[in-house]
């Protein structure tokens, strides 16, 4: 069988069922190559209907289509993943909403030296608002933040080249890293990282690379008390730990993600952290 026109129904149903009960895809792919189908076609077959079911789940429920997101690489369950020589640790994995926390993302050192780039350049950190399409400061956002475009000393270029290797996402798809800082009492209230597609705006902040597709936040320092990153929807919280990062994607710019987080409110000391947004296309 080389054809995908071939796929009987029945096979459809089946393969649905399984990927519906949780059955992982060599348990789907083995009993079609126990029955005579190369492993091209069954591949396919298996790609097809479960994208056929991903579509008519959308149009059943009113949902924008599901786009590519950055997956970390060589995740297949081990603690640690080699990127660049450096041994980046695998503290949390989380399936819905889409959230992986890594551990030793940056050295101290390489925290520190963003922390000094930004440092005496902060400004009160705006934030994007969809009915003018303008960034403007608001007290939902009570940080202060500046980007550093790819600098001089290589530092901001070597992060950046990470997380492209880390998530193997093309470096171009990134916008420019953004520091933000909080001082006692500051917070990110809860909110989303994609672009509300309906809104006024959002024709101005989709046109240089479409949506948003996922976020890594870093923490630069560990703060005394408080400044967790938080997932309302998922009961989820990430402490702040220094040389730490949350990865997390979302493949529609739409609540079903369940990637609403904040930044909590920094109870005592201060917290920092750098911010990577990734975009479907390449941000120009
Ligand atoms: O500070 C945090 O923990 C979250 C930051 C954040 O949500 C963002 O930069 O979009
Ligand atoms: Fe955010």
């Amino acid at each position: 069988m080389d054809n995908q026109a071939a796929i009987p129904p029945e096979l459809t149903r089946w393969i649905v069922d399984q990927a519906a009960a949780g059955a992982p895809a060599d348990a789907i792919l083995q009993p079609l190559l126990d029955a005579g189908w190369d492993e091209e076609a069954a591949a396919t077959a298996i790609t097809s209907a479960l994208n056929d079911l991903v579509a008519d789940h959308a149009r059943d429920n009113g949902l924008p289509l599901p786009v590519p997101v950055p997956v970390p690489v060589g995740f297949n369950g081990s603690s640690l993943l080699e990127v660049d020589g450096r041994q980046i640790q695998v503290l949390a994995n989380l399936q819905l909403p889409r959230v992986v926390v890594f551990g030793n993302l940056l050295s101290p050192e390489e925290c520190d030296g963003l922390v000094e780039l930004a440092r005496t350049r902060l400004r009160p950190s705006a934030t994007f608002n969809a009915e003018t399409g303008r960034d403007e400061v608001h007290a939902s956002r009570t940080s202060q933040g500046i980007h550093l475009p790819p600098d001089a000393e290589g530092l901001v270029e070597r992060i950046e080249r990470r997380i492209a290797a880390l998530l193997d996402w093309p470096l171009e798809n990134g916008e420019t890293l953004q520091v933000l800082h909080y001082g006692p009492g500051a917070e990110y209230r809860p909110h989303y990282d994609w672009f509300d597609p309906d809104a006024p705006g959002a024709d101005a902040a989709l046109s240089r690379g479409g949506q948003r597709v996922a976020s890594v936040v870093m923490y630069l320092n560990t703060p005394a008390r408080g400044g967790s990153t938080s997932f309302p929807d998922a009961g989820f919280e990430v402490p702040a730990v220094k040389g730490n990062a949350v990865f997390f994607s979302y493949d529609r710019p739409h609540a079903i993600t369940r990637t609403l987080h904040a930044g909590s409110p920094v109870l005592e000391g201060e917290k920092w952290v750098a911010t990577k947004w990734l975009r479907e296309r390449p941000f120009r």
